[in-house]
């Protein structure tokens, strides 16, 4: 198992803050030693508090390029799109420079803009310098749902994205596979609530990988998982 670090806060501010400044030394580490950093995050309420922290973080901003673990197949300006989420709350202040790559392409289905949207994600450095996974309380990640009929494929696939149609969603996404999350220096799940701190003691608690897809992530011994919980103290 690579889940190395499990840090546990009851100040969503500092964890905001500590999870920042790890972050932007690993980004500057890479684009010290290779030129540029790729910087995968997720979308969701959870990441809000470190957007503006990272988004505060004194590194070349103009070498990260950043992109999505996942996206919902809405136009850029629709509030449920996470290009939207990134653009609002990371891409600001000094990190305003950055590059951003989106998953959304103008085509009409997730299908059709697969390919497209694969070429976009070329221009990343490979390995990925630093990957920030969410979780949902089902086990999913990124839009690896326990639900979507093709997760086999997501889990088991070379391809870079898959299309996703998670029976339990309202809304058709892209997403990044497990082999793409996996090839990354540094994955950190960031997770807040109780709810998520019981979802995953579940997680860890067994091993099917399609119940809960997060599983994959902590379960695994390629990438280094951090994790950072944030819990309210009872
Ligand atoms: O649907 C999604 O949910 C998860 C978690 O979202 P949160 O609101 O509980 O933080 C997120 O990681 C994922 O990117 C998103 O597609």
């Amino acid at each position: 198992m690579k889940l190395t670090v499990e840090k546990r806060f009851n100040d969503r501010a500092l964890l905001a803050e500590q999870l920042a400044t790890k972050v932007a030394g690993q980004l500057q580490e890479a684009i010290d030693a290779r030129g540029k950093a790729s910087l995968v995050v997720s979308g969701g309420r959870t990441p809000l508090a470190f957007f503006h922290a990272l988004s505060r973080q004194p590194i070349t901003w103009s070498k990260v390029l950043v992109t999505l673990a996942d996206e919902r197949w809405v136009d850029v300006d629709d509030a449920a799109s996470n290009a939207a989420l990134v653009r609002d709350n990371l891409l600001q202040g000094r990190a305003a420079s950055a590059r951003f790559v989106g998953l959304k392409t103008p085509h009409a289905t997730v299908e059709a803009g697969l390919a497209l949207a694969t070429d976009w994600l070329g221009a990343l450095p490979k390995p990925l310098d630093v990957v920030i996974l969410g979780m949902g309380n089902d086990g999913h990640t990124a839009s690896l749902f326990p639900d979507c009929p093709n997760l086999k494929h997501g889990l088991e696939t070379r391809d870079t994205l898959i299309a996703a149609h998670p029976a339990s969603q309202p809304l058709a996404r892209i997403s990044m596979s497990l082999a793409t999350l996996l090839n990354s220096r540094q994955i950190y799940l960031h997770l807040e609530g109780k709810d998520k701190a019981e979802t995953l003691a579940k997680a860890l608690a067994d091993t099917d990988v399609t119940a809960m897809p997060i599983r994959a992530i902590v379960g695994q011994k390629q990438t280094p998982v951090d994790v950072y919980l944030y819990q309210e103290e009872a």
